[in-house]
């Protein structure tokens, strides 16, 4: 038979062993009476170091700090603390205190808990979702519904795109700067089998002539002074398999034309000095906002090329062409922009006629740009035409002379003139808001008021 206290005894043992948490056991002075063993991992020390020794001792000597065991003695209540090691280690303690008959405090009991794993996990994890964030970011963006398609001409273009991507056609998208070629390039690639191969784009205007042979074609180690010493693929090389984009074509110089050409005709690249022939296999995109058939006619751009290019021209309409465009894409960027800065601005009903009579010479990169302006800079929520650029903020105003009162539907009385403003702004707040709350929000007037002014109007709120 044993006896209990030899039972308890051992079952202390057996806790203090099997325990993962490391359990100290200290008496009313704060001196060590016992430790599990797992206490040399935590604090570096074994059992019989920190055993008759003293909490405050050892907090001096930074084995672990603060002592969980000294507050408790201080506090006379549970403590939870989180403690630094001196192997580095971060732990959280608890400290229990342990009272006899007579509350008097006899022992402490602290277990600590050793979070450095932890800790590192949720650096880790931290890391990990940072960079999820920035892929999650780049895959919207290359996301195929991030392209604004309003006006039947892009989505003519878009379905075009479609179709032609399945296809290993060279494609050449025309059209002004800032019409979006490059954003259905990448869209084209995305469609096609392609698609999970690489997509390398090279803006033409960008590369240096006396550059551009090493970039595109690469390099054999110490073929020139600066080279890298292990030679470099081409930007042709990385696009193998993949989709290469010419960016800006109509800016090549005529000596790099009939080079491109070449390897264009036999899908092979030479590295600048070097001697083997390495095939290729690219999709070709092109893309340019210069007149290339003028350009061959002015002896500026090599024919041969020009038809290699022009397998499968698409146009891009310049932004006046598809006004239809304008209000969604400045809905489009103000979600983005509000969403990148963090904010809630709207644009005030009054700012549409603006956004919609401009020209856009610079065309959706123009307005993108004016938008992260406006939701940056303008001083309230919502965005007032006089926060647009002076140039933009005019329009409205002007009237071409061949508008004839009877084409604008010119109101002849004030009362007539107030209701057609009214219609208007109802009529744009349906098309754009889900529910009359959303209505009232939106025109800055009451859900009742929406209600019956949609009636009085016959303007339907949900199929407008
Ligand atoms: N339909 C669209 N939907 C959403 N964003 C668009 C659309 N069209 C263009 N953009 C944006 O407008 C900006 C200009 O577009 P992009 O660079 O594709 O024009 P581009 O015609 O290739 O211009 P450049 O000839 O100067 O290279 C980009 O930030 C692009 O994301």
């Amino acid at each position: 038979m044993h006896r209990t206290a030899d039972v308890l005894e051992f079952e202390l043992d057996a806790i203090l062993k099997s325990s993962n948490d490391n359990i100290v056991i200290a008496d009313e002075n704060g001196i060590i009476l016992r430790a599990s063993p797992n206490c040399l991992s935590i604090y570096g020390k074994d059992v019989s170091y920190l055993v008759g020794k003293s909490v405050y001792q050892l907090e001096k000597e930074n084995v672990f700090c603060p002592s969980v065991t000294a507050r408790v003695l201080r506090e006379k209540k549970e403590v939870q603390l989180m403690q630094q090691t001196a192997t580095g280690r971060v732990v959280m303690a608890t400290g229990v205190p342990v009272f006899d008959h007579q509350n008097r405090l006899v022992r402490i009991i602290s277990f600590s808990h050793d979070l450095t794993e932890l800790e590192r996990l949720k650096e880790d994890y931290e890391k990990l979702r940072k960079q999820m964030e920035h892929y999650q970011m780049e895959i919207e963006e290359l996301k195929p519904e991030h392209i604004v398609i309003q006006s039947k001409a892009m989505e003519r273009i878009w379905k075009l795109v479609h179709r032609v991507a399945q296809s290993d056609a060279t494609v050449l998208f025309l059209g002004e700067s800032g019409v979006g070629k490059n954003v259905f390039a990448r869209s084209l690639h995305l469609h096609s089998p392609r698609r999970n191969e690489p997509f390398i784009e090279v803006n033409c205007s960008a590369i240096p002539e006396s550059l551009f042979e090493s970039e595109m074609f690469g390099y054999e180690k110490g073929s020139f002074t600066g080279a890298q010493k292990t030679g470099k693929p081409g930007l042709i090389e990385l696009a193998d398999k993949g989709t290469l984009f010419l960016d800006e074509i109509g800016e090549l110089p005529l000596s790099m034309q009939a080079k491109l050409l070449k390897v264009l005709q036999e899908k092979k690249v030479i590295r600048v000095g070097g001697i083997k022939e390495r095939t290729v296999n690219f999709r070709l995109i092109a893309s340019t906002n210069q007149n290339l058939a003028e350009m061959v006619k002015q002896g500026k751009f090599r024919q041969d090329l020009f038809y290699r290019l022009h397998v499968i021209p698409i146009y891009v309409p310049s932004l006046r062409e598809r006004k239809e465009d304008i209000f969604m894409l400045a809905q489009y960027f103000l979600k983005k922009f509000n969403q990148k800065y963090q904010m809630d601005k709207y644009f005030h009903p009054s700012i549409v006629d603006h956004l919609v009579q401009y020209d856009w010479p610079g065309n959706v990169r123009e307005l993108e740009n004016m938008i992260e302006r406006l939701v940056i800079t303008s001083e309230t929520r919502a965005i007032y035409p006089e926060y647009l650029p002076f140039s933009i903020q005019k329009y409205p105003e002007v009237i071409t002379p061949h508008q004839s009162l009877e084409k604008r539907n010119e109101p002849s009385t004030l009362k007539e003139a107030i209701e057609q403003v009214e219609r208007q702004w109802l009529l744009r707040a349906a098309k754009q808001c889900k529910t009359t709350y959303e209505m009232a929000d939106y025109l800055g007037i009451s859900q009742p008021t929406v209600v019956r002014k949609l009636k009085k109007y016959g303007v339907d709120s949900k199929t407008n």
